[in-house]
């Protein structure tokens, strides 16, 4: 399986948008929408769904996983980690929609209330070590050993090296887009992925793309 870094997964992403042509919203929904399938397809408990989101394409992901969750009926929570009036443009765009849904975001959730965490704080744009509240809520998390879903990757593992960036959400599952990254094969990052899923979003890889990790050259270019 071909494996990429960060800025290599950053690049490819770009291309699809920039290059191909692909709206950055129709990725967005498509990676929320895989994330769907693979709630449906395991043995997580439903009842109350909470989704961490984040400022970034990470938390807009989250943003239309609640919206797609809400629409089939279920009990979900979203609350946000960070200011919101600073958050990405895609992620704007997300809330404009949900609110229109009915949904309102919740101040501050009681992980102990929730039988499901969606984990979409931070993905491959992590940069730096977690802010120290962040860390401590994500090691609050940790202790009360719910089951955690990670959109494309646990927050606090660093996608290319598998470092911990002061604190990581254990994941059960991690769903990762395109290709899966180098981080969550190694020994720290891989442990705290769990299960890791790789899921197409209809992302385009040039077809002179250099890979960093060359283990596979037989790689599909269309993931
Ligand atoms: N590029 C795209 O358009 C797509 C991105 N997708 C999702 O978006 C993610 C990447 O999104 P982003 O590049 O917006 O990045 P993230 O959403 O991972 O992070 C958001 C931003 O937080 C800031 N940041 C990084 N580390 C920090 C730290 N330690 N403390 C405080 N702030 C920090 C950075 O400015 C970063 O851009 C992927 O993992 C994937 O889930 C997918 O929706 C597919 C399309
Ligand atoms: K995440």
């Amino acid at each position: 399986m071909q494996l990429v870094t960060a800025s290599e997964m950053q690049t490819i992403d770009n291309y699809t948008i920039e290059t191909i042509g692909m709206p950055q919203d129709v990725l967005i929904e498509r990676a929320a929408l895989s994330v769907i399938d693979v709630i449906g397809a395991g043995h997580f408990n439903l009842d109350h769904i909470l989704v961490l989101a984040g400022l970034g394409n990470n938390g807009a992901d989250g943003v239309a996983i609640t919206r797609l969750l809400y629409a089939q009926g279920f009990n979900v929570s979203l609350q946000f980690v960070g200011n919101v009036s600073r958050a990405k443009d895609s992620v704007q765009r997300q809330l404009a929609i949900i609110e229109k849904y009915g949904l309102v975001r919740a101040e501050k959730s009681d992980f102990n209330e929730a039988t499901l965490i969606i984990d979409a704080i931070f993905g491959t744009g992590l940069n730096n070590i977690l802010p120290e509240g962040l860390q401590k809520m994500i090691k609050a998390a940790n202790h009360i050993e719910k089951a955690v879903i990670a959109v494309d990757t646990p927050t606090g593992i660093d996608a290319t090296t598998g470092e911990v960036r002061g604190a990581a959400l254990k994941a059960h599952t991690t769903v990762t887009f395109g290709y899966n990254k180098i981080g969550l094969t190694q020994r720290v990052g891989g442990y705290l992925s769990g299960n890791v899923i790789v899921k197409d979003i209809g992302l385009l890889t040039p077809a002179d793309f250099l890979f960093s990790n060359t283990d596979n050259k037989n790689a599909p270019t269309n993931v």
